[in-house]
């Protein structure tokens, strides 16, 4: 069986000062966002996953959001360049992180920019966002890094939400999901997409097998993949989404043994 441990870490208690760039901002409860995070945490648990938290980095509002700090492929950790100034220092204790699990580590660098929040990966193929945050020098360094390993990455664009993976996800059966007004090219995945009814029913974690993570904000999108056979587990994670977050950005999921 594939290894389950996933990277997360704690919000900063500055989290409401964080970065917000398609949504009105709001104030945040900071107290509630830690028990979401927590409640976040143990969801991962009850699923089976094991968990390492970065160190925290109180000094970052966003960095509770760490997918946004690298790219797992294989054995290789492609630490991110990210987008917004204000989250580049996120990236130094993650990669420490990634690397005491033995991970090979690479980097996107100048002039290039990618944040981990803008790559979907299903089945050899690497979905990459370019818009606000990624940008074609990073898309394009991604590649030469993933090739050796097998991996063909396509670039597409986001115009309409924060990152790719705001916009779409994947189902355990490679089906990418969406909230179609937020879509900017569904024909990228002619024949596998599905249309949801809720912005954050686009945001899934897969936790193996046929469970996937989503939020409770979605409660529509969650039914039509019970309709499909899936088991839904819900957070709610309603102090994150006023940050422009989503349960996909809350961890970085380690599934392969490296080395
Ligand atoms: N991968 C993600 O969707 N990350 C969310 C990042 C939210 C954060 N406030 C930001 O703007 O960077």
């Amino acid at each position: 069986m594939e290894s389950r441990h996933a990277l997360v870490r704690q919000p900063s208690s500055r989290l409401g000062d964080g970065l917000v760039t398609h949504i009105e901002r709001s104030v945040v409860d900071v107290d509630l966002a830690w028990r979401q995070w927590r409640a976040y945490v143990d969801a991962l648990h009850a699923a089976g996953w094991t968990t390492t938290e970065v160190e925290p980095a109180d000094e970052h509002p966003d960095a509770v959001f760490v997918e946004d700090t690298m790219v797992v492929y294989g054995d290789l950790a492609v630490i991110a360049r990210p987008g917004a100034d204000s989250r580049r220092g996120e990236t130094v204790a993650a990669e420490a992180a990634v690397r005491a699990h033995g991970y090979r580590v690479a980097r996107i660098e100048a002039p290039g920019t990618l944040d981990g929040g803008d790559v979907l990966k299903h089945d050899g193929r690497v979905w990459v966002g370019i818009g606000g945050r990624t940008n074609q020098a990073g898309v394009e360094q991604l590649r030469q890094l993933l090739a050796p390993l097998g991996a063909e990455v396509v670039a597409v664009p986001v115009t309409k939400v924060l990152h790719l993976k705001s916009a779409v996800t994947a189902l355990p059966d490679g089906t990418v999901v969406g909230h179609p007004p937020l879509v900017d090219d569904p024909d990228v995945w002619a024949g596998h997409f599905l249309g949801v009814p809720e912005e954050s029913g686009a945001h899934v974690v897969l936790l193996g097998g046929s469970t996937v993570l989503m939020a409770a904000s979605a409660p529509e999108s969650a039914a039509l993949f019970r309709d499909r056979g899936l088991d839904v587990v819900t957070v709610d994670i309603s102090e994150l989404e006023k940050m422009e977050g989503c349960v996909t950005c809350l961890s970085v999921r380690l599934r392969g043994v490296p080395g």
